[in-house]
């Protein structure tokens, strides 16, 4: 039985190119944001387990009898190498209420849930009697990997209390993280929970929630950018919705159409992300102005790639005019088709430029905000350490 109170966060990301060519096994550099994703992990009450989403209005509970009832309904082939097949889901959809074909966040949030809780427990433990509340400071569904920091927490939450990875959390510590191997476990099955969500992810929004940092990600190879320079970056959100599943199949759809067309972009995409690496791994750790050219025209010419591939978005197109007005360059990040868009600010921009390009890309209606970039991966945090705002809007759940 699971006795303690504890925390888990994850990061949402940017990537920085290959989005969508990642998908067919072509090189995406992307990198951990500082936004994170927390979910709260308490005993609940005997035989019940029960998951609050406040951020996409999701608030459920059921007895642990009946779900491993329907474990065993379905639980043959649960394994972190296996996708979720159509009956699984099917039968967690009819369980759940959710209509066939239902995308909603709300009905895409809870299927994943309940896939990794049956998964998880399935193959490690008992169905746990828990209590899970899952708050993020990331927008959902804008392009910054808030599904990959969910099911990253999740799978981080379940597999500690099913005993298939240890409570890194001594007494008396604040923040701690697992070993390689458990990440990799960790990684393993926030993927498959990615899965549920978006369909046919590459598995780069889950390497970077798992393992934080900077990374180039190719084909499920996960290898950490030697260097990463202090990059300034403006995210802008441009509040337009959109769903990278749908998105995805729309590319998917394309290549299929006009493979002689589209497979050159993709290649061009791939190259653009290895010079990217190249000329990031070369750069001192605080860059001068010189270094800024080439990053700029390759997020110029990306940016168009991406309106080929047909993931732009007229709001996208905006961001990128507002922001070329101030001799800033723009490109979309994560799948595109509104969501956000991410502005390279060279280290001689003067903060007038940057709060006069801010200001009218909010005149547009679009929310901006500066970052940082490089975050932790997965942690473990003791409760008290959390900021009083997380606190406060995991405890009103
Ligand atoms: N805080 C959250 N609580 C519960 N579910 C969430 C949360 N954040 C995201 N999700 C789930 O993830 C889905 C959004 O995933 P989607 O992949 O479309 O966007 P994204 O991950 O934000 O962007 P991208 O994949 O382009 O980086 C939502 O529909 C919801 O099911
Ligand atoms: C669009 C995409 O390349 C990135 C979404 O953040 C999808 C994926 O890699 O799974
Ligand atoms: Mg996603």
């Amino acid at each position: 039985m699971w006795v303690r109170e504890l925390a888990v966060s994850a990061p949402g990301k940017v990537i920085l190119h290959g989005e969508h060519a990642v998908v067919l096994g072509k090189v995406a550099l992307a990198v951990a944001l500082d936004l994170r994703t927390f979910l709260r992990l308490r005993p609940g009450a005997e035989g019940r387990l029960s998951v609050c989403l406040p951020g996409v209005g999701v608030r459920r509970s059921w007895d642990t009898p009946r779900l491993r009832a329907l474990r065993g309904r379905i639980a043959a082939d649960f394994d972190e190498s296996k996708s979720p097949s159509a009956e699984q889901l099917d039968a967690l959809r009819e369980f759940a209420g959710i209509a066939a074909g239902a995308s909603a966040p709300e009905s895409l949030a809870t299927l994943a849930f309940l896939y990794m809780c049956l998964a998880i427990s399935a193959k490690y433990g008992d169905v746990p009697s828990v209590d899970i509340v899952v708050w993020s400071e990331l927008p959902t569904g804008a392009g910054l990997g808030s599904s990959a920091a969910y099911a990253v927490c999740l799978a981080a939450a379940l597999l500690m209390v099913c005993g298939a990875i240890s409570c890194p959390l001594q007494e008396g510590e604040s923040t701690a993280r697992w070993t390689e191997e458990e990440l990799t476990l960790i990684n393993s099955w926030a993927f498959r929970g990615e899965q549920v969500i978006h369909g046919n992810p590459s598995g780069v929004d889950n390497a970077v929630g798992t393992w934080g940092g900077a990374l180039r990600y190719q084909a499920g190879k996960i290898t950490p950018l030697k260097r990463v320079p202090t990059l300034r970056i403006l995210l802008t959100n441009t509040k337009v919705p959109r769903s990278t599943k749908v998105l995805v199949a729309g590319v998917k759809e394309k290549i299929l159409k006009f493979p002689a067309i589209m497979n050159p972009v993709l290649d061009s995409i791939d190259a653009i992300s290895q010079e990217c690496q190249s000329v990031l791994e070369a750069m001192p750790a605080n860059p001068s102005p010189e270094h800024y050219p080439v990053l700029e025209e390759f997020f110029d010419i990306n940016q168009h790639h991406l309106n080929v591939l047909g993931v732009g978005h007229p709001s996208l197109d905006r961001l990128c005019q507002v922001t070329a007005l101030h001799s800033l360059h723009s490109k979309l990040t994560g799948a595109g088709g509104g969501g956000c868009g991410i502005t390279l600010l060279p280290p001689d921009t003067s903060p007038l430029a940057v709060e006069a390009a801010k200001q009218d890309l909010c005149a547009c209606g679009f929310e901006c905000w500066e970052t940082k970039i490089g975050a932790p991966g997965v942690t473990l945090h003791c409760c008290s350490s959390l900021s009083a705002r997380v606190l406060h809007e995991l405890a009103q759940s």
